[in-house]
């Protein structure tokens, strides 16, 4: 099995304390790990850490890489977007380009957009203001984003905290199928069990300053 992160002998320090000591956890490449325990582990604060570590090229010998720095995205909780949010979907989907350099997009961006748009099921809604739309059109929005910006690793931090049942079903399926059209890795932290059992391939459970990596059997599959 390949890795696309291999954690070694990693410790994190708070200001104040120690937040995990003596790390050691796999990511493989191409599968979904959720990343779970309890509030205040620290789910975000290594996330966050690794990603730093990432761009920083730092501690390289605690955490190996098999990606560059530009090809991880993370997606944040669902920011509270205004209901006046000036931007398009689809202007607000385009912000993901990675190699922008001129104010419109290239004839090959337009193409790449509008096939995201269609793949997330946003075309129908493309024109109309973000900030009206429902809840899991702004998080299918945040996907077809990530998209986009063509990543190889995308971090989703918790995600489906605010949908509804059928919302957040509809975004994890989309989420598989579209990571292994595009041969992404997702590290997906979360509390709900219910998404858990029925998505996640492996689970990364932290606790007592420590991780461990469990395999899980998705019951949906692509
Ligand atoms: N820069 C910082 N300075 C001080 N404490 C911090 C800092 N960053 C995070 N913490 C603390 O680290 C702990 C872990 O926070 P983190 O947000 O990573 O937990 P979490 O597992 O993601 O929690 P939740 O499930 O509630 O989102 C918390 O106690 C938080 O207050």
């Amino acid at each position: 099995m390949e890795n696309i992160i291999s954690v070694n002998g990693l410790d994190i320090d708070l200001p104040d304390r120690r937040l995990f000591e003596n790390l050691a956890f796999d990511i493989p490449k191409g599968a979904l790990t959720v990343i779970t325990g309890e509030n205040g582990v620290g789910k975000t604060t290594l996330v966050k850490h690794l990603l730093r570590d990432l761009k920083t090229n730092s501690h390289r010998h605690f955490i190996n890489f098999s990606i560059k720095r530009d090809e991880a995205f993370y997606m944040p909780q669902i920011r509270n977007i205004d209901d006046d949010y000036p931007l398009a979907i689809k202007d607000f989907v385009a912000l993901g380009f990675k190699h922008r350099i001129l104010p419109w997009n290239s004839k090959k961006m337009n193409t790449t957009l509008e096939q995201t748009l269609m793949e997330t099921r946003l075309i129908g809604l493309k024109n109309n203001p973000l900030g009206k739309a429902s809840g899991g059109e702004k998080q299918r929005a945040y996907l077809a984003q990530a998209l986009c910006f063509d990543p190889k690793l995308l971090i989703l931090d918790e995600a489906t905290a605010n949908l509804d049942i059928s919302s957040k079903h509809e975004l994890l399926q989309l989420l598989k199928k579209l990571m292994k059209k595009h041969d992404i890795t997702v590290l997906f932290i979360t509390h709900d069990n219910e998404l858990i059992e029925e998505y996640a391939d492996y689970e990364l459970h932290l606790a007592n300053r420590s991780g461990k990596l469990i395999k899980k059997e998705a019951k949906f599959h692509v």
